[in-house]
């Protein structure tokens, strides 16, 4: 087990930010946290590198105990936090080579691998680059590059295309599944299901500092009862005409709202054409149809009761 987190609390004076929160990470996977703001998946991350103090709970990284002072361990990973940590004075590449400074001696080894941390983010043509030259989207790459260029086992990502303009965080998001194609394990934390959806092999989905799923997005989205939803927008319906609808089946819940009505079900092939087909036959007028399937968003308010989303 490359990581293994075991009935961690964490308080934070009353609020408790962790609640006895248990996780494992696997060799060779993209594991996703993915949680609201506040759900705890910092504190998490802080605690797993021995950043943080926490209250009881154990945590041990490539079947050792993590320690403060566990360098050996802390030398096989890779973090790339929230909040861009470059220093000012030095370029682009001194800065990269500043970070794989900290575990590669070898000055030939090193430059090696900084410029295969430099292309692998692309930024061979901003090396001589300031950090202050750099647009947000550079200076994550510029973050990123830091974290990785020692060739960690370990890389833990937390939220890094926060602020990220779109090409930037496809880039991102790309190297990162290169990276664990690669070999590497990724823990990759955010709150943007998207991501999640896009990158990670298995997810954890955490609410108020607990575990409260787990699985691949297959795995979770077929937890819920929800396997289709159809929206139906301008439209201008009737009582009796939405407990037609209900009669539909596989159909388990109809709401109607501002115009909109919103109608789900539990599977079944032809849903979008029983509800059209009702529609015309209540000769009711509407504007534009669409169907979805599940989102984890979908997944964590089945669960939970509200949005993932801010
Ligand atoms: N140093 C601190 N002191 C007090 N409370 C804190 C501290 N750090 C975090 N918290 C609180 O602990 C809870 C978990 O925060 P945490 O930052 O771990 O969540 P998160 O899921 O990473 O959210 P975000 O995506 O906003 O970073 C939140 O309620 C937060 O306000």
């Amino acid at each position: 087990m490359i990581v293994h987190v075991d009935n961690l609390v964490k308080r934070y004076g009353d609020l408790l930010a962790l609640d006895h929160l248990n996780m494992d990470v696997e060799k060779g996977e993209i594991l996703g946290l993915l949680g609201p703001n506040g759900s705890g998946k910092t504190t998490a991350i802080n605690c797993i590198l021995a950043l943080l103090q926490y209250d009881k709970g154990n945590i041990s990284l490539f079947d050792q105990p993590m320690a403060p002072d566990a360098y050996d361990l802390k030398r096989r990973i890779g973090v790339v936090l929230q909040n861009v940590a470059v220093f000012e004075e030095l370029t682009v590449y001194e800065n990269i080579d500043y970070f794989c400074s900290l575990y590669v001696k070898e000055s030939a080894k090193r430059k090696q691998l900084v410029e295969e941390a430099l292309r692998f983010v692309e930024l061979q043509e901003f090396s001589k680059y300031r950090p202050s030259k750099l647009s947000g989207g550079l200076l994550r790459r510029l973050n990123i590059a830091c974290g990785i260029a020692h060739k960690p086992d370990l890389l833990i990502m937390d939220e890094p295309t926060v602020a990220v303009d779109p090409q930037s965080r496809n880039a991102i998001l790309e190297g990162i599944k290169k990276l664990n194609a690669l070999g590497t394990t990724i823990i990759y934390t955010s709150h943007y299901m998207e991501e999640v959806e896009q990158i990670c092999t298995r997810i954890i989905v955490l609410d108020k500092g607990k575990q409260i799923a787990k699985g691949t997005k297959e795995q979770l989205k077929n937890m819920i009862a929800l396997k289709e939803k159809i929206t139906v927008e301008q439209i201008h319906i009737t009582a009796p005409q939405i407990a037609q609808l209900k009669q539909l089946e596989n159909l388990y819940e109809c709401n109607y709202q501002g115009e909109t009505l919103e109608a789900k079900f539990t599977g079944g092939n032809h849903n979008l054409l029983h509800l059209m087909e009702t529609l015309q036959r209540e000769a009711v007028a509407f504007g534009k149809v669409y169907s979805e399937k599940p989102t984890l968003n979908d997944v964590f308010l089945e669960i939970t009761g509200k949005e993932l989303r801010d």
